[in-house]
């Protein structure tokens, strides 16, 4: 029994856990290896924007790049998370950007250093509404699709996430244990790019949500 309103889950400061080259045809784009396990990475809370405020790019990037990904909201919590029944504890879905300054990330993968400042900044992950689980009912075969000043870059469905939204679940729950409010993001499909100030981000899980953002830059 979900016990507190999930409609404003990000408010309520819980983690967000975030699954890497989960999509064959990114980890290619990137010239990375598919994974046998997922790469798992964390955004704090702090991460977190909505529509109506800008996501802020970084002084220290000359190179951002939208993600678009499936949120998974987590409503029951748990460890060691068996996969069978790993959905019972998903209150619904959110969709979300996975903003990653990619030239930072270049730079500490090439020095074998974590990607903290690459993917956890402040507005590293624009959110839409909550979305209950009912709407979603098959999670696993959704498009998703991102556009850049209307021009499409990224078109997915998740039936192609190499590893699944209740193996996933399972998977994080036995080393990280889960707690409502917690978000999951499943990863991204191919179609990275670079975004600049002023660029307008839409994007959208079919027929389900769509969301807006601007792009801007603090003066320096
Ligand atoms: O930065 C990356 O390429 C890893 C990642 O977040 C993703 O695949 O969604
Ligand atoms: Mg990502």
């Amino acid at each position: 029994m979900t016990t507190r309103n999930m409609s404003r889950f990000w408010e309520w400061g819980r983690k967000i856990i975030c699954v890497g080259r989960n999509y064959a045809d990114h980890a290619k784009e990137l010239k990375n290896a598919i994974p046998t396990e997922p790469i798992l990475f964390l955004k704090p809370p702090s991460a977190y924007v909505r529509e109506g405020c800008p996501i802020v790019v970084p002084l220290y990037t000359s190179n951002l790049h939208h993600e678009v990904e499936l949120g998974v909201v987590i409503g029951k919590g748990g460890t060691a998370i068996p996969q069978s029944t790993a959905m019972e504890h998903v209150a619904g879905y959110a969709l979300c950007l996975d903003m990653t300054a990619r030239d930072i990330q270049d730079e500490c993968k090439s020095k074998g250093l974590p990607w903290t400042l690459a993917k956890a900044f402040n507005t590293s992950c624009p959110i839409s509404e909550f979305i209950l689980k009912e709407r979603i009912p098959d999670p696993g075969n959704v498009k998703l699709w991102l556009k850049v000043n209307d021009q499409l870059r990224q078109s997915g469905c998740t039936s192609q996430m190499i590893f699944s939204i209740p193996f996933l679940i399972s998977y994080i729950s036995d080393f990280i244990t889960l707690e409502e409010g917690d978000l999951i993001l499943t990863g991204t499909p191919k179609g990275v790019s670079s975004v600049q100030e002023h660029d307008e981000l839409q994007a959208g899980i079919q027929d389900v949500v769509t969301m807006t953002f601007k792009v801007d830059r603090p003066d320096q």
